[in-house]
């Protein structure tokens, strides 16, 4: 038998399947989907089975053997296997690296090579202490150690391997291992064990107290949890094994994040008529088992996560699974309460404030089939589930949905494909949806088919949305108030510090940056090697750049003009936090920020010291904007709203008008009315006057025709190609010829037509231009943006245009990196 294995090796132009021989011994063990180890240019590297064959084009001479199976399951289901082809596809990313995306980082298995005397052994010409160490750590020792250990002998040690004196292994090692804890066992019936306990002699007193301690508990006990309960010492438990009274093992024990917590169970409420609606249609999608995508557009407190629990009980009923996706940042002990709580141990929770050993067991319950309900951040989508049922992505519009880095995929989009798989519903929730995703549910459903926008327009109980006040600030500092709070809000807080309630105050810190400015001649603090101003971070007073990690002393003095008179812009809610200890002594504030939360789980004591009333006010960025549901919040200021409107990103207005309306969201969402202040210096701008009127159509109908004028999604798509350099000429011209190589090919096609020309089919090449960082890490950046309409097939374009630019071409070392459905334009 033949596995068709993609190996991981970074380069682009080795991603495609390579041939191993499947040893005999293996094969009833290898699968679609399988981790295996195989020799590669001398080397062992980690690779993934994608498919098995009778036969090879290869000479039978050049088949190698794999040289090791490395799990009992294979980490990968088929389905995900043929999901990373689509990818790769889609997203013009590497077959390996978006199979990497899909599994734990623990599994990233890296090569270890051993080395082992030869056939000489310790007559060989190697030096005798060297020789020596090998033999007393066994024979066989690992190859960096020696190297570490012996730096002096590294050439000798490499004649050594290159004439077989040293003989080298190699084999895959994970990052991270199951834990396994050695476990007392009872080995005889309690009855005996009780009639053994009253004989022991008095010098055996500490063994009795341990075997009475086990039979009291009833079941097996770890060894160190039972000497510490019955004050025995591992010694005497060991003497009870060898008796025979007792078994030692070591069982496998996972890292449950959430282990030292319990959740009190929640039955389903009774729903309200909107939510009921809504939950019928979801369930008639999940009885009909057949691919739907729906948007449940449902205003802050209406009550979303009800329905996606109800939801989740009726697909697993049906004996199938649900993965539910939420913004990492509102993964917070109340969302997860509220699912642990309704499912229990059914539920695996997956985000990167988990350790990577947490990760790998909770991604483990998935596979092994012990949880049913995987909840996540962005990769929790790759859950290995068999038999999917339904998908949820609550607060769709997020952009942290979309990765990055490569693989540059958008979990929205890959939901929707693992859902076609599967036959499974997808359920996209959100207050305030994304223009693409909204544009797509509110087409006219087709005869006998059911609509695929589920709104829910009131909250819970009736309760009104919260009254909105927007400030003029400009008006403020005309009628002399120079402070950051006007006097609304001012006095909003006064209030509120006298009722005892709380206040949530939001700093929007998009396009708000903490940088250093000479405010004599107006000097600021750039990297040396990208084109950004430099973060200055208070408490290490250092400045540094984001992109490429730049550091240095803050100055005393300005460099170019030698003034004093050079300040620092501390973190803006470090500031906010100042201005209001001084306009309110004594006031509590709790500061949510990127400083605050570094730490694990700073982020969750934070929030639970607010739910507990520890502090009138949580003060942050858009982290104290989602998901969060306090009683005693019924004022929400912003303090500025606008920062995040004058960013070069077509999606600005969308954003500002998404955040203000969340946030709005969590003020009085229960028994208190709520209240809102908006501080802005553009309040006649319409994101924020249809967000003080909750008035997301409003929006909408703005905001599209705006996107219709400057044809943007959801008019059409866009794809990013960002190229760098570290010579500007080099990367200039070799910009120009992928621009042109590109509309050739779309020229050839017929498709290179203007879209303001109301084709049905048609691309636009922009650029290329300078990137809006136009230089990062020493090289200077250009882009192209390809903007289309139609179903063309983007990605196979982009593909054969890089080819002569990406395959072969001697010398060209023009980095390409393209990202399609950006976010983000920078
Ligand atoms: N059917 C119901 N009966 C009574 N209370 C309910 C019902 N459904 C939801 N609630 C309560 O209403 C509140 C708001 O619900 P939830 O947090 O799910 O709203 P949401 O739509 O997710 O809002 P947001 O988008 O702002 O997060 C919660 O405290 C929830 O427990
Ligand atoms: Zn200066
Ligand atoms: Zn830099």
């Amino acid at each position: 038998m033949i596995a068709k294995v993609i190996v991981d090796v970074p380069s682009r132009q080795n991603d495609r399947p390579f041939d191993y021989l499947v040893p005999e011994g293996m094969e009833p063990w290898i699968e679609c989907g399988s981790r295996v180890g195989v020799p590669f240019g001398g080397r062992v590297l980690q690779g993934f089975v994608i498919g098995l064959a009778e036969s090879s084009s290869l000479e039978g001479s050049r088949l190698k053997p794999i040289a090791e199976l490395l799990d009992a399951l294979p980490p990968l289901l088929p389905d995900l296997v043929e999901l990373s082809r689509w990818m790769s596809d889609k997203y013009c990313c590497s077959r390996i690296q978006a199979l990497q995306a899909m599994i734990p980082a623990a599994l990233k298995g890296k090569e270890e090579r051993k080395v082992s005397l030869g056939e000489y052994g310790e007559s060989c010409g190697l030096p005798p202490e060297l020789l020596e160490w090998v033999s007393a750590s066994g024979g066989t020792v690992r190859l960096d150690a020696l190297l570490e250990r012996y730096p002096q002998y590294t050439s000798a040690v490499k004649a050594a391997l290159r004439s077989g004196d040293l003989q080298q292994t190699s084999a895959i090692r994970d990052r991270l291992s199951v834990r396994r804890v050695l476990t007392v066992f009872l080995d005889v019936d309690p009855a005996a064990a009780a009639t053994a306990a009253e004989q022991f002699p008095p010098r055996a007193a500490k063994q009795r107290l341990a075997l009475l301690c086990l039979l009291e508990r009833g079941e097996p006990m770890p060894l160190q949890e039972l000497a510490a309960a019955s004050g025995a010492a591992a010694s005497s438990i060991k003497a009870l094994a060898d008796k025979g009274l007792v078994a030692l093992r070591e069982v496998e024990k996972s890292r449950d994040p959430y282990g030292d917590r319990s959740f009190a169970a929640t039955e389903p409420l009774p729903l309200t008529e909107g939510q009921d609606k809504v939950y019928g249609t979801i369930r008639r999608a999940l009885d009909g088992a057949k691919a739907r995508t729906m948007l449940l557009h449902g205003v802050t407190g209406s009550g979303k996560t009800e329905v996606y629990l109800q939801s989740i009980r009726h697909c697993l009923d049906s004996g199938r699974q649900a993965i539910v996706l939420v913004p990492e940042i509102s993964l917070t002990p109340q969302m997860v309460e509220r699912f642990k709580g309704r499912f229990g141990n059914a539920v695996a929770v997956l985000h990167s404030r988990l350790s990577s050993g947490e990760r790998f067991d909770e991604w483990r319950k998935i596979r092994s089939g012990a949880a049913q309900v995987a909840i996540g951040a962005r990769s929790a989508i790759f859950a290995p589930f068999s038999s999917i049922g339904l998908i949820i992505i609550d607060e769709e519009h997020e952009s942290s949905y979309k990765q990055e880095e490569s693989p540059k995929y958008h979990a929205r989009d890959v939901a929707v494909r693992r859902a076609m798989q599967h036959g499974a519903a997808v359920v996209l929730g959100s207050a305030t949806p994304s223009l693409e995703t909204y544009a797509a549910a509110s087409r006219i459903p087709a005869a006998g088919e059911e609509p695929a926008l589920l709104p829910m327009r009131d909250r819970v109980g009736g309760r009104p949305l919260p009254q909105v006040e927007v400030v003029d600030m400009r008006e403020e500092l005309r009628e002399g108030n120079r402070s950051m709070f006007s006097r609304k809000l001012h006095s909003a807080l006064a209030d509120r510090l006298e009722r005892g309630e709380q206040s949530v105050l939001l700093l929007n810190r998009r396009g708000y940056s903490t940088f250093v400015m000479c405010r004599s001649c107006g000097y600021t603090s750039t990297c040396p090697h990208c084109d950004i101003s430099l973060t200055f971070h208070q408490k290490t007073r250092v400045l540094r750049c984001h992109y490429c990690g730049h550091a240095e002393g803050a100055p005393s003095k300005c460099p170019s003009c030698e003034s004093e008179n050079i300040r620092y812009f501390g973190t803006g809610t470090q500031r906010v936090e100042e201005e209001l200890s001084k306009l309110f002594p004594g006031i509590k504030v709790i500061r949510m920020d990127v400083d605050t939360t570094s730490q694990k789980n700073s982020h969750e004591k934070l929030l639970k010291q607010f739910g507990e009333r520890k502090a009138d006010v949580l003060l942050g960025t858009q982290m104290v904007a989602k998901g969060l549901d306090f009683p005693y919040v019924t004022l929400v200021g912003v303090i500025a709203a606008d920062t995040s409107l004058h960013l070069p990103d077509f999606r600005a207005a969308e954003r500002t008008f998404q955040l203000l309306t969340q946030v709005a969201g969590r003020a009085g969402r229960h028994q208190l009315p709520g209240e809102v202040v908006v501080q802005s210096y553009a309040p006649e701008h319409y994101a924020i006057t249809t967000a003080q009127q909750h008035d997301y159509e409003a929006f909408l109908r703005e905001e599209l025709s705006h996107r219709a004028n400057m044809g943007y999604p959801p008019y059409c798509r866009l794809v990013l190609i960002t190229m760098s350099h570290e010579q500007l000429p080099l990367l200039a011209s070799v910009s120009e010829g992928f621009a042109a190589e590109l509309r050739a090919l779309a020229e050839h096609e017929g498709l290179l037509m203007p879209l303001s020309g109301g084709f049905p089919r048609a691309i636009e090449v922009l650029g290329p231009v300078s990137s809006p960082i136009s230089r990062m890490k020493d090289r200077y950046r250009f882009q192209c943006v390809i903007k289309y309409r139609g179903s063309i097939d983007i990605s196979s374009l982009v593909r054969l245009a890089l080819k002569p630019f990406t395959e072969g071409a001697a010398g060209n070392t023009v980095q390409f990196s393209v990202d399609v459905d950006p976010q983000v334009i920078l």
